[in-house]
């Protein structure tokens, strides 16, 4: 299944021009504030119709002004979550669930309904009103209410923003298994790179309503290019890794393409794959094969290109095996050490430089759609 949009909208100071397609998986919206996230979730979910445009999703035309189509938001067969959560405040947990199965198409293969609670881990929670949850607790309420809706496609606005630091920690992993598990195509509005890191496979960049860069997540956060609007402190790769094995010492061991990595002990098993965030940063370049140093994560790379900002960094994109690493260093660094595109070196990774928020566990279910 997959979204077209392709919509055009004159807001007066501020027009959105905007043209995409999302695949399956989970694809992102990502800019700045003010860039014309949510006007492009709202027109998808049918919430706001823009001047001109259309917007199909598999083979169902779902708004198309010239052929005078706009099909109803509970008719699109798209469940949403947005940052409130948006739950009936005078209906149940249960009765909240239960809300959207009327929707539903006859013939429509339906979730099972416990199996959806088991996932969200909201059976004890089924006779409370939305007000006596928590923040966390009513965003895991909305999500198995989208799912049980049967929808074909997700589109989530910000649904973490609400949420605090620890809540927000909590429930990525609730996200982790949605979107990993069902198969149902999402659309991830966030301006947050490393939920995007976490969760996305493609990515569709928006500045000033419009659309710079769509591809996979991991070209776009391993572009040097991208750097200024993603934030030198937020910059990065993503990369998939195989757990190997757990070590006595605490340390996990990782196989990604070109090398093996060692990080503080991952909370999966050997043999699953993980996604890890690894920051600009955190990475150190050095010409020769460094000896005697505390590091045991060096990697052989080989540099793309580098990009400079207006400040003293320098963007270095290098190749890893088949992936993509992003590391930043002083702009007279790169000047001593001649970086320049084809050059060989290494790149060295603190072992503690990746914080547990920063790794994925990928879901059985969805190996090809994250590989
Ligand atoms: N109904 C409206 N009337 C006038 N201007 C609007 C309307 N809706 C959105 N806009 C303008 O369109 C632009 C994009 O807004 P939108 O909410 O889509 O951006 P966003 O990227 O989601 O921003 P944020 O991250 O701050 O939520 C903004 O300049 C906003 O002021």
């Amino acid at each position: 299944m997959s979204l077209s949009v392709k919509i055009k909208h004159d807001f007066g100071d501020f027009t959105l021009d905007v043209a995409f397609e999302a695949g399956p998986g989970v694809t992102a919206v990502f800019g700045p504030s003010g860039a014309g996230k949510t006007s492009v979730a709202n027109a998808v979910a049918g919430l706001f119709a823009p001047e001109q445009g259309m917007v199909t999703l598999g083979n169902r035309c779902l708004y198309d002004p010239s052929a005078r189509v706009n099909v109803p938001p509970h008719k699109r067969r798209i469940g949403t979550v947005f940052q409130d959560g948006r739950l009936f405040p005078h209906l149940s947990v249960a009765g909240n669930l239960d809300f959207g199965a009327r929707y539903i198409p006859r013939g429509s293969k339906i979730p099972n309904r416990d199996q959806v609670i088991s996932l969200m881990e909201i059976g004890a929670l089924l006779d409370r009103r939305p007000m006596h949850l928590s923040g966390g607790e009513k965003q895991r309420v909305a999500l198995a209410r989208a799912l049980l809706m049967a929808p074909e496609l997700l589109v989530m606005d910000e649904p973490l923003a609400a949420l605090d630091g620890p809540r927000k920690d909590e429930i990525l992993p609730y996200l982790e298994r949605f979107t990993g598990s069902n198969g149902v195509p999402v659309l991830y509005v966030s301006h947050s790179v490393a939920e995007i890191a976490r969760l996305a496979d493609q990515i569709v960049v928006l500045r000033a309503g419009r659309v710079i860069r769509c591809d996979a997540v991991s070209e776009v956060l391993s572009d040097p290019e991208m750097v200024p609007l993603m934030g030198v402190r937020e910059a990065g790769s993503v990369l998939r890794a195989k757990i190997l094995g757990h070590d006595s010492d605490g340390l996990s061991r990782l196989a990604v393409s070109g090398g093996i990595l060692l990080i503080p002990r991952v909370q999966a098993e050997p043999g699953n794959y993980i996604r890890l965030r690894v920051l600009a940063q955190d990475i150190l370049l050095s010409l020769e094969a460094p000896v005697g140093l505390s590091s045991r994560n060096i990697l052989p790379v080989m540099v793309l290109g580098l990009h400079r900002g207006d400040g003293p960094g320098v963007a270095v994109s290098l190749q890893l095996g088949d992936e993509r690493l992003l590391a930043r260093v002083t702009a007279r660094a790169a000047q001593e050490m001649h970086l320049r595109p084809g050059l060989e070196c290494h790149a060295i990774l603190k072992a503690t430089a990746v914080p547990r928020g920063d790794i994925g566990i990928e879901q059985s279910g969805d190996q090809s759609a994250k590989a």
